[in-house]
């Protein structure tokens, strides 16, 4: 084995339905920060690639070095990593392929099922859920007397601490049985199970679901009419209007066609139901040649989304830098992979704990929800919607399957 490759280590991931990308090892890593980190990422991983000796037998996206991503959601700090495995297991259908970078092997014995962390301890975060709900009764108001913003996203988190170690496998294991429809990942310590996907680009195809609007299960609801409420509410239709036309604006300059529906369908997970649009593209075939859109440039176009920014961007960037007291680090930023050609999937990472050791051996985990608000916001309402948007890390935690 070569120094510092332990392959029951914890790995990074995106998986979904059985499909995806799992590696181990650190062959290269490339740290960039600020408002130019997604350029930044790109320049740096296009010259790591070109200076790559590569033999890639299966010539498909996916395959040959992978750079695992996660990006901040603000410029300021903008802290965001890219990691590039040793060895990489992926599976696609019914294909599967190994790859290994450097010195890197693959050691395929299973590793043991991580043990269970213990009992979980919550306790409040840098922006506890009494102070988020005075912040989204502040963006209402602010809306209502006439604020230059239509939608903006706020966010708060949860502190979770577990007496033993918490291991990323612990957690991947719990999530991905629960939400096999969901991209279950984990990149330099951010794991998550995220339902949205900010942007797949495969060649000359992108695709993108983009979801705002939700309802959750409540004592004596059916499904039916969670579904009805979601559909027939003005608010979280408004919501999901923002979200799709900022998507497809800054999509539309890099594609030749773009196929944006007119209704959103309903998406169903466990813990929640969201208002989703599937959006689907194709690249102008000068820019997708010539290095102009690879995942990292679309992505830089694209985020934030109204999904998880606001609308107009600009003014709800500013709203969430006044309210939320807290950095969100990479939570709501984009989280994937990429290979040598600019192809790949990124969501956006919602559902998802930053995860850290804790001074008395345990571990630390800090939790992150948030929720669109708009002038006829409650912000009760708001509350409540972000602790079911916690809920699958914490039964994942808890040890939920
Ligand atoms: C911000 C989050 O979720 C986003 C906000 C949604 C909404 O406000 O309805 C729905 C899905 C996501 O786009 C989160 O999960 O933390």
């Amino acid at each position: 084995m070569p120094e510092g490759f332990d392959p029951e280590a914890d790995p990074v991931c995106w998986i979904r339905n059985g499909s995806g990308l799992v590696g181990w090892g650190e062959a290269a890593r490339i740290e960039t920060g600020g408002a130019d980190r997604f350029l930044e990422a790109d320049e740096r991983w296009r010259r790591l690639v070109a200076n790559m000796e590569v033999d890639d037998e299966v010539g498909l996206p996916g395959t040959g070095p992978v750079a695992f991503t996660s990006i901040a959601f603000s410029d300021h700090p903008g802290d965001s990593t890219l990691v590039v495995p040793e060895v990489i297991v992926g599976r696609r259908g019914g294909v599967r392929w190994i790859t290994t970078v450097g010195d890197g092997r693959p050691d395929l014995r299973p590793a043991p099922s991580p043990t269970a962390p213990g009992e979980v301890r919550y306790e409040d975060g840098d922006f506890p859920a009494t102070r988020y709900r005075r912040a989204v009764a502040e963006a209402v108001r602010r809306m209502r007397d006439g604020a230059e913003v239509d939608k903006v996203v706020l966010a708060h988190d949860l502190l979770a601490t577990t007496p033993e170690p918490l291991r990323t496998r612990y957690l991947l294991d719990n999530l991905s049985l629960r939400y096999p429809d969901c991209w279950t990942f984990a990149v330099d310590g951010l794991v998550g199970a995220t339902p949205e996907l900010l942007l797949r680009r495969a060649g000359d195809e992108v695709n993108s679901r983009v979801l705002a609007g939700t309802a959750w299960p409540r004592p004596g609801s059916t499904q039916r009419q969670l579904v009805t409420e979601l559909v027939d509410s003005a608010k979280n239709r408004g919501e999901h209007t923002h979200a799709v036309r900022s998507l497809a604006r800054e999509l539309e300059p890099f594609c030749k066609e773009l196929e944006v529906p007119t209704t959103p369908e309903v998406l169903r997970l466990r813990n929640v139901l969201h208002l989703a649009s599937d959006v689907a593209g194709r690249l102008d075939p000068t820019l997708a040649e010539n290095g102009q859109a690879g995942l990292l440039r679309l992505s830089r176009a694209v985020h934030p989304t109204a999904a998880v920014g606001g609308s107009p961007t600009g003014r709800a960037i500013e709203l969430i830098d006044e309210l939320e007291e807290m950095d969100r680090g990479r939570y709501s930023g984009p989280v994937g992979w990429q290979d040598a050609d600019g192809n790949g999937e990124f969501g956006i990472a919602l559902r998802c704990a930053r995860l850290g050791e804790d001074d008395g051996g345990g571990s630390r985990a800090r939790l992150f929800a948030g929720c669109g608000v708009v002038a006829d916001s409650d912000p009760d309402t708001e509350v409540a919607e972000a602790a079911a948007k916690l809920l699958p890390v914490r039964e994942a935690l808890e040890g939920m399957r």
